[in-house]
């Protein structure tokens, strides 16, 4: 097992030659040019299992890498083919509530670019606060709220290297139009029409899960799900240039009322996870076979 040192463990930032030495070191070691990455959220680390002729990596392995710490993200990145298309796949995620700077839990992105990445696709599970919603819809995000930026805590807060991208990214076109006509497309093909929606999340920071008047402020302001991640890697993917994709699985309701006796709680979330495994993996594949298909898409 690679030992960190405690220097490397408080290490806030990576410069893009440490991103680039990170990047090489996987190529080295894997003969596909990743064109899709593929984020599984909480409980749906499934996902990277229906990647064939896979490489995995343990993250505690890979140079610079955080290690995942949360139950239900595995920690390895899985390099493998989806119907011929090369992707790379995150088995497992970062969150700020882990104690990794903001800058750390978006290196995978930067990563993503520099292997060759052009469209990622992240997944999440959500609680839901639109009152239409029911646990295991599917979400397309179309916006989002974005609590901890407007707090501050953006990930590309610090020096701006042009390498990236610029220091000022336009973020109204941050979910790709197309990607979500196609997830609407395809999930009417595949009889998901009942439970796929589009919508705005919000992220907080966690990891307490919200009052009953948080997640009445957050519907009021326009959110229809909530949850503790994707939208500090959106940012850092569309400040490099990839096309983003996202989608919420709603594990369960959020709390809006005083007389409820629903209480959120993380197996809730991961059972659901697995209750929509194979419609997830279905949509996911058919998608990145249509981008295949497709060159305007990739
Ligand atoms: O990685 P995601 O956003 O899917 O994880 C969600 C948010 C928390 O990490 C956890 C709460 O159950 O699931
Ligand atoms: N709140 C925040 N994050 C979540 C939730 C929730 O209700 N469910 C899954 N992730």
């Amino acid at each position: 097992m690679r030992r960190l040192s405690a220097a490397e463990r408080a290490r806030i930032r990576y410069t893009y030659e440490e991103c680039k030495a990170t990047a090489d070191w996987l190529l080295k070691q894997t003969d596909l040019c990743p064109l899709v990455g593929i984020v599984c959220g909480s409980g749906m680390g499934g996902l990277a299992d229906m990647l064939k002729d896979r490489v995995v990596f343990n993250y505690k392995d890979i140079p610079n890498f955080p290690q995942s710490t949360v139950h239900g993200h595995a920690g390895r990145l899985v390099f493998g083919t989806l119907k011929g298309r090369a992707c790379v796949c995150m088995q497992g995620r970062f969150h700020l509530y882990e104690g990794y700077s903001i800058q750390k839990i978006t290196l995978p992105m930067r990563i993503f670019k520099l292997l060759g990445v052009q469209t990622v696709m992240l997944t999440n599970a959500a609680g839901g606060l639109n009152q239409d919603y029911k646990v295991g819809d599917i979400m397309v995000l179309k916006d989002h709220l974005n609590f901890p930026g407007l707090a501050g805590n953006n990930p590309l807060v610090g020096p701006n290297d042009e390498r990236f991208g610029v220091r000022f990214p336009c973020m109204s076109d941050a979910y790709d139009r197309e990607l979500q006509q196609l997830a609407a497309e395809v999930g009417q093909e595949l009889g998901f029409g009942d439970f796929l929606r589009e919508g705005v999340y919000s992220v907080l920071g966690g990891p307490s899960f919200e009052t009953i008047a948080e997640c009445r402020m957050l519907s009021i302001l326009g959110a229809d799900a909530v949850g503790m991640s994707t939208v500090h890697e959106v940012v850092v993917a569309r400040h490099c240039g990839m096309r983003v994709f996202a989608l919420s699985l709603i594990t369960n309701r959020a709390v809006m009322d005083y007389d409820s006796a629903e209480r959120a709680n993380h197996e809730e979330v991961l059972e659901t996870g697995k209750l929509r495994a194979e419609q997830l993996e279905r949509l996911i594949t058919a998608m990145v076979t249509r981008l295949e298909h497709n060159n305007n898409y990739v």
